[in-house]
């Protein structure tokens, strides 16, 4: 069993686009869970872009499942976080100017941050995963600072240019799927994931739970919400049957 979890972000990102109260992002993330989400991920970004405090706030309240919070490692987020207490959070990068997220963290760079950050929302009960590149120095890293949990970054994957180019990128996330799961992390994997390019990623068997939004917030424009998270559902089921 592979565990799905539905980001929102984008629910959100068309309620902002003019400022209303509708979609909410807090119905979408209850039908979400209707319909065999097992978790609900959501990321508060310091511009506000879409995710808004208080959708944390809400949902923190209202979700039957587990709420993954993402965000950057700052002051401000990691207070948030321990005054919220979500089940997980996963600690992304963050450029203001970016479209959405480029790459992994680098837990390398910014180890003793990222340690501090680790162990603060750790000894608030909160599981902590990173969001990282498939490599084998930041997976050490990720380690190192005390994280029982990873996300590979499935973006280079996506976007690769040519079907050789992909298949390299999926074995590089094979080799540090198993690599990070025999060193005793659960590995869970997400970013630019779609209907058409998830099948070989939930094959692998090392990888726990998949984080998708943006593709399946775009399907349920046609199919519905519901439809949408079903379908993403039973594509990684039968993927590992
Ligand atoms: C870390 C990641 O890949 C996503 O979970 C992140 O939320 C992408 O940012 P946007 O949702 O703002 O595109
Ligand atoms: N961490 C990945 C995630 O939550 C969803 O990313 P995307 O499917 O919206 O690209």
């Amino acid at each position: 069993m592979i565990a799905l979890g539905v980001n929102i972000d984008h629910v959100a990102t068309l309620r902002q686009a003019r400022g209303t109260d509708y979609p909410s992002p807090i119905k979408a993330a209850l039908v979400a869970e209707e319909s065999g989400a097992d978790a609900i991920t959501l990321h508060l970004r310091e511009d506000r872009r879409h995710i808004q405090e208080e959708d944390v706030i809400i949902l923190r309240e209202r979700l039957k499942t587990r709420m993954n919070l993402e965000s950057a490692v700052t002051e401000e987020m990691i207070s948030f976080a321990c005054r919220i207490k979500p089940h997980d959070i996963c600690l992304v990068p963050e450029r203001r100017e970016e479209l959405t997220t480029e790459g992994g963290l680098d837990v390398i760079r910014h180890f003793d941050q990222v340690s501090a950050a680790c162990k603060r929302l750790t000894e608030a009960g909160i599981r902590v995963s990173l969001f990282v590149d498939a490599r084998a120095d930041q997976i050490d890293a990720a380690i190192r600072v005390g994280a029982p949990v990873i996300e590979l970054h499935t973006g280079h994957y996506a976007d690769a240019a040519t079907s050789e180019a992909q298949q390299a990128e999926l074995e590089t996330i094979r080799s540090m799927a198993a690599y990070a799961f025999s060193r005793g992390l659960q590995v869970n994997a997400g970013h630019s994931l779609h209907y058409q390019n998830t099948t070989p990623i939930a094959f692998i068997p090392e990888i726990t739970e998949l984080n998708i939004g943006h593709a399946i917030v775009a399907r349920a424009l046609f199919i519905g919400f519901a439809q949408a998270v079903r379908e993403m559902k039973t594509l990684m089921q039968e993927a590992r049957a």
